[in-house]
């Protein structure tokens, strides 16, 4: 499974300790990437010792993961999801909130944000490497193939730098689960995220973009030997 960095025992702690969030008889989102994916073995090993867990996958990859750890799988039709547990490729914020997140480094941040809405709370696991003061992490913009030359020339308009996301095992751009293709987008330091967030979601041709502004509920900050769990809490 690709990874992004960071070290494995971090985040399967972070993983670990989302996961026992999850009550018996939740329905959960299942995010992608390397540190989700540690929440979910969990979940399956849960599931074996009798926990009524049912999962909404995010992606291929969070389906194919949950299948093997034997999580009964819905969809979004089929039920709500009481909470979501996800990874991220940035944060910012401190303990009290707000958090604001950069996602899409596995090309999956549409749906995991139709998903991790859905949810009446996302708790974003990670590692230390992925916290920040401000966001700077190119910004992933899922695009419909024919509008990827327009919505380039748009991102350059607001001041970005956006780069066609290429496969690494197959020739050519990695071509999304929605069968859509991916700029990757530099904007430099993000001062304001959620002024950004609207000016990429009114771009023609934008299927999503992987800012996730002020949705998170709390960030599990796995360490080699110890969890941080940083909570938002209401004004
Ligand atoms: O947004 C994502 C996929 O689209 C992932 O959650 C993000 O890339 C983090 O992945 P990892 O936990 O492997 O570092």
């Amino acid at each position: 499974m690709k990874s992004n960095g960071g070290s494995e025992a971090a985040k399967r702690r972070a993983g670990e300790a989302a996961a026992e969030a999850v009550e018996d008889g939740d329905v959960v989102g299942l995010g992608t990437g390397s540190t989700a994916a540690h929440a979910i073995r969990v979940l399956g090993r849960a599931v074996d010792a009798g926990l009524d867990v049912t999962g909404i996958p995010t992606s291929h990859q969070s389906r194919q993961v949950a299948r093997e750890a034997g999580i009964p799988l819905v969809t979004l039709a089929d039920a709500t999801p009481d909470l979501a547990i996800d990874g991220a490729d940035q944060f910012c914020g401190d303990d009290g909130g707000p958090f604001h997140l950069v996602k899409g480094g596995g090309a999956a941040h549409a749906r995991e944000k139709v998903v991790d809405t859905a949810a009446d709370r996302l708790l974003v696991v990670a590692d230390p490497s992925k916290r920040t003061d401000s966001l700077d992490h190119p910004v992933p913009v899922e695009v419909l193939p024919d509008a990827a030359p327009v919505v380039e020339a748009r991102l350059a308009d607001l001041g970005g730098d956006p780069t066609l996301r290429a496969a690494e095992r197959k020739d050519g751009p990695v071509v999304t689960d929605n069968g859509n293709l991916v700029l990757d987008c530099a904007f430099g330091s993000i001062a304001d995220p959620a002024a950004l967030a609207a000016d990429l979601s009114a771009l023609a041709g934008v299927v999503e973009h992987g800012l996730f502004v002020d949705c998170t509920a709390a960030v599990y900050v796995g360490r080699e030997d110890s969890v941080d769990v940083l909570e938002r809490t209401d004004e």
